[in-house]
């Protein structure tokens, strides 16, 4: 099987809180995304959206129909941003090549037909991570370069969280119905993101951390701000975050993360600033 889809049901914050390290993971950590030859889906309960790897190696591989999405074609109610973070590669939207490289992104909107994943060289795939969420109107198809992403500067050395968050899917570079999607990308030394950390009851939010040596590791803390918990994640690992949930983490070695949204509004900065305070 090519396709596979794993579903996971949302979690809420008085369970989450029972949980013990598997139920933690399992409830909220996506541990395998990029399979070679392989589009390996999570369909999400949070918003309802799908995080994916799409890893293409001798042949084109397609996502078209998805049986949980109960339409016919897979983009007939979505939209659908896609980061390559690995070696050259193209996608193909209803017949139409978009030549995609590192750190490089293509938004699809609603409607945009069969979509194609092809890697440039085989035996150094393209790694495609695949974000999608429901849409309600057509967005334009849009390739969307590192220049193109709005850069906000964040954070010091002082702090260890000298960063760039870098904008691909937002308002002001591309628009869409609902993804939020972004790169967030470290000044070397700085290990620490989203700190201090904050909620957004109206938007759920995904993270996937990457750029990381073997045995690098990131503690990614989640929970009620009064209840956090920590998951260790490696390299090319995910991690769901509810609304209710903080979301921060802070590195053993050198790392970046692709940041994704969906939710009530596009509205970037709407974030309710956990105080340090409030964090147990
Ligand atoms: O709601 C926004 C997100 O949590 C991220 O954009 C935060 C982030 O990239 C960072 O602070 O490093
Ligand atoms: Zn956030």
């Amino acid at each position: 099987m090519t396709l596979s889809v794993s579903v996971r049901q949302a979690v809420g914050p008085q369970d989450a809180a029972r949980r013990d390290t598997k139920g933690l993971r399992d409830g909220f950590v996506i541990e395998d995304l990029f399979r070679p030859g392989e589009v390996k889906l999570t369909y999400s309960h949070l918003d309802r959206m799908i995080v994916g790897g799409v890893v293409p190696t001798t042949n084109t591989l397609v996502v078209d129909s998805v049986p949980e999405t109960g339409t016919e074609r897979f983009l007939d109610r979505r939209e659908v941003a896609i980061v390559n973070i690995g070696a050259a590669g193209t996608v193909s939207v209803g017949g139409k090549d978009y030549a995609l490289g590192f750190q490089e992104a293509l938004y699809v909107g609603m409607g945009g037909g069969a979509l194609g994943f092809a890697s440039g060289d085989p035996a150094a795939p393209a790694l495609f991570y695949f974000l999608s969420a429901p849409a309600h109107r057509v967005c334009p198809t849009v390739h969307i370069t590192r220049e193109m992403a709005k850069k906000v500067v964040l954070g010091s050395a002082e702090e260890s969280n000298a960063r760039t968050i870098n904008q691909y899917v937002h308002p002001d570079v591309c628009e869409s119905c609902q993804l939020l999607v972004g790169l967030t990308m470290f000044e070397p030394g700085s290990v620490w993101n989203t700190m201090p950390a904050h909620v957004h009851d109206r938007r759920m939010e995904v993270y996937l951390y990457f750029g990381m040596q073997e045995a690098t590791r990131i503690f990614h803390f989640m929970g009620e701000p009064g209840e956090t918990r920590h998951v260790v994640l490696k390299n090319h690992q995910a991690v769901l975050s509810p609304g209710w949930s903080i979301h921060s983490g802070a590195g053993t070695g050198r790392y970046a993360f692709i940041w994704a949204m969906a939710g009530d509004n596009m509205s970037f900065t709407d974030m309710d600033k956990v105080p340090m305070d409030a964090l147990l």
